[in-house]
């Protein structure tokens, strides 16, 4: 399935201009800009705190910016969502994995925004959900309770819930979190596949060995954008060392804090 909502390449796919975020007290993005152009993958990296989920759930307007401008697709994001132009995968803490439902279900749900009011499904919901399953190797597990799945299957069928959704824009927030190596393979292969199908892709991670193999470009966030551009400038010994407190050893950089 290609993307399902195209653009000219001149109307970035995702767009944050001095977005300042707070809760409450705690300042959790300060005067945050970027632009991802569509088609590209581009990697969110972070420490513990730094306000990746947040930035995410400021692209979707979950989370109500006190300045800035976030467009995605040229729309406010509460349009794309309607348009379902934008997907998000959560982090496996925000999801609730005693909820009594199935994994088909969980994907069908990203074919709700196709449905009518009634929400009730047609063929095409049912091909497109089949056909997520298929992608994500989970159609032996379709019926099974999304809580009886592996830390890699739950996060794979949040995946075919983005892709049947045939969301545009993929907001995917730690993928590779939990997963052990085949499930991780199997996501990075998929997200591969969904950019060569014209997707744009915003991932965040701490698998820093990754972003290499995955991305056109890299963001740091520390609060507020401290670097982005090609994965071999962000990803500098310098860079990540004066920003984060990172040291490379033979395999890979490593966080320090
Ligand atoms: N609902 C909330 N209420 C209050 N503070 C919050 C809330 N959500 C996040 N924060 C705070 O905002 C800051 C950014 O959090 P956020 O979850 O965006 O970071 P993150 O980079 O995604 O972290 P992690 O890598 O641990 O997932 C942190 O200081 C966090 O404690």
């Amino acid at each position: 399935m290609s993307a399902s909502t195209t653009s000219s390449p001149a109307v970035p796919a995702i767009e944050v201009s001095g977005a300042t975020v707070r809760y409450g007290d705690v300042l959790a993005l300060d005067d945050v800009s970027l632009e991802v152009a569509p088609g590209r993958v581009c990697g969110l990296l972070g420490t513990n705190g730094s306000g990746k989920s947040t930035l995410f759930k400021t692209v979707l307007g979950l989370v109500p910016a006190d300045h800035g401008r976030v467009r995605v697709l040229g729309r406010t994001s509460a349009d794309a969502r309607r348009a379902g132009a934008v997907g998000y995968v959560p982090q496996s803490e925000q999801v609730d994995w005693a909820f009594p439902v199935r994994v088909r279900d969980v994907v069908m749900m990203g074919r709700y925004g196709h449905m009518g009011r009634r929400r009730r499904a047609r063929a095409a919901d049912r091909e497109a959900v089949e056909h997520a399953l298929e992608r994500t190797h989970l159609s032996d597990l379709a019926d099974r309770q999304i809580g009886a799945l592996s830390g890699g299957q739950r996060k794979r069928a949040f995946v075919a819930r983005a892709i049947a959704q045939g969301a545009a824009v993929l907001l995917l927030d730690e993928p590779f979190a939990g997963v052990d190596k085949r499930s991780e393979a199997t996501i990075v292969e998929l997200l591969r596949a969904l950019r060569g199908e014209g997707h744009t892709l915003l991932v965040s991670t701490h698998d820093l060995a990754q972003v290499p193999v995955l991305c056109d470009e890299a963001v740091l966030l520390q609060r507020r954008v401290i670097a982005h551009g090609a994965p071999a400038e962000v990803l500098r010994p310098e860079v990540l060392m004066e920003a984060f407190g990172i040291h490379s050893d033979e395999e890979g950089p490593v966080w320090t804090r």
